[in-house]
């Protein structure tokens, strides 16, 4: 599409846009009395306004029922997690069965990892990918660990070719060859926490497999972004958040998936607890643990019914939008104009003052774009704060937006860089002035 940059171009666009209506149901923030441009759903997903009401309903339950809220109502909390995974699973292109919601993101990695971790021999590496997210590197160093091993030898971590910013493919699958006797597991974040790259999935996952290692992935950044088919691609296991793009929450439940290939595998360590427990046997309280069929045997605890609701909110939003595909289909084009307009405000200062180190293709990245300010970018980032537009800045050096086709216009992407344009030229004419 040929993008302009002016307000009506934009507002043509939404006009256009046959999910526009959906941005009325999420509140925006109004952040120290000001009403921000929203564009950090990468970190935390709005609050959808549906959100206290379904929220309420649960309290209620609680209210009348008490304890009997477990097995009597509308929506009896043993049983809550079923609904909610059948639209779960769309949304990571699963098999209901093999999806289910519990705990938090690192803690479902470490404990899909008790399972899938199986070091054995001289096979005891695990390939991640360079810079990931903290928390993964400590989760999969820990766990190492726990096996006996030296983190230094036991991961190997792929990084981008010198002076790049981007992991390429026939790299990492390079990698995984150099090391085929040796790797045990391949655990990569979808996407790149850092770089927003989204990584060939399927490719990878069908390298894994030819040296015989398990794959995982942590999509944390690409659960409700991007359309993933962890079914069809064979995917060993995988786990997110549901407070980024799925808008549940801060601390939001975590989802996890397992492949139905494994649900008969007796041998796979679990660390386990009652609520994994068959689930028609569970209140029977018997020694010596059965799981439940599924992904659900990889409970741990009981329902966490509260986060649960307020993600059940946001799940009936997507299934109202038909899930991941139209939403996909929006979200190329507004990550393709806000691309577009921050190139604008290069051209329009005179130089590349923003280098945008995510890739170029739509079939490498979602929704966001990390942008590299070529001079005072934590300035930059703080003045983009100052004039009411919320996105994050990542050490060491990188603004991150992202436009979520659920509930940003494209206007919003242009008065975000009408934004980035005044920031720059108060923040880089002002500096030049000092200089001189
Ligand atoms: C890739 C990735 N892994 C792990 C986490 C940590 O998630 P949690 O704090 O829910 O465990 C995040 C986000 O915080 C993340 O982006
Ligand atoms: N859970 C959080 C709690 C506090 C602040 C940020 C987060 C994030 O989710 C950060 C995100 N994972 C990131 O990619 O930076």
């Amino acid at each position: 599409m040929n993008f302009e940059n002016n307000l009506s171009f934009a507002q043509k666009l939404d006009e256009a846009d046959q999910l526009r209506h959906f941005r009325s149901q999420f509140l925006f923030p109004n952040y120290n009395g000001k009403d921000f441009i929203y564009l950090c759903g990468n970190s935390l997903g709005l609050q959808p306004k549906v959100a206290s009401e379904v929220l309420k309903g649960q309290l209620d339950n609680w209210a009348n029922y008490a304890v009997e809220g477990w097995f009597d109502g509308n929506e009896p909390w043993m049983f809550y997690h079923k609904a909610l995974k059948k639209l779960m699973a769309p949304i990571v292109g699963a098999l209901p069965a093999e999806v289910c919601l519990m705990n938090t993101l690192t803690v479902n990695l470490h404990l899909l990892m008790v399972s899938f971790y199986q070091p054995k021999g001289k096979r005891f590496k695990i390939i991640m990918e360079g810079g990931a997210f903290p928390s993964d590197q400590y989760a999969i160093e820990s766990q190492v660990r726990f096996h006996g091993f030296d983190p230094k030898e036991a991961i190997i971590e792929v990084f981008p070719k010198e002076g790049e910013e981007i992991l390429h493919t026939e790299d990492i699958l390079a990698k995984i060859k150099e090391n085929a006797d040796e790797i045990a597991l391949v655990l990569f974040g979808g996407i790149n926490y850092y770089t927003g790259q989204w990584y060939d999935m399927e490719t990878i996952t069908k390298a894994g497999h030819e040296i015989g290692a398990i794959v995982g992935w942590d999509l944390a950044h690409a659960a409700g972004n991007v359309p993933v088919k962890l079914h069809d691609w064979d995917v060993d296991f995988a786990c997110w958040c549901s407070y980024k793009y799925q808008n549940s929450g801060p601390g939001g439940i975590s989802g996890i998936f397992v492949h139905e290939k494994h649900f008969s595998n007796t041998k796979l360590n679990r660390f386990a607890g009652w609520w994994g427990y068959q689930e028609n046997k569970r209140f029977k309280m018997e020694k010596g643990f059965i799981p439940e069929a599924g992904a659900d045997g990889w409970q741990v605890s009981c329902t966490q019914v509260m986060p649960m609701a307020l993600y059940h909110a946001s799940l009936q939003i997507f299934e109202k939008a038909g899930f991941i595909a139209p939403l996909r289909e929006k979200s190329i084009t507004l990550t393709g104009y806000l691309e577009f307009i921050i190139n604008e405000v290069n051209k329009d200062l005179g130089f590349e003052q923003y280098k945008i180190i995510t890739p170029k293709l739509a079939k490498d990245r979602g929704a966001q774009l990390s942008i590299i300010a070529q001079r005072n970018g934590k300035q930059i980032f703080d003045g983009l704060m100052a004039n009411h537009i919320l996105g994050d800045w990542r050490e060491p050096d990188v603004i991150r937006l992202s436009a979520v086709p659920l509930y940003n216009s494209f206007e919003d992407v242009f008065m975000a860089g009408q934004a980035l344009l005044k920031v720059s030229k108060d923040i880089l004419t002002s500096k030049r002035i000092k200089n001189d």
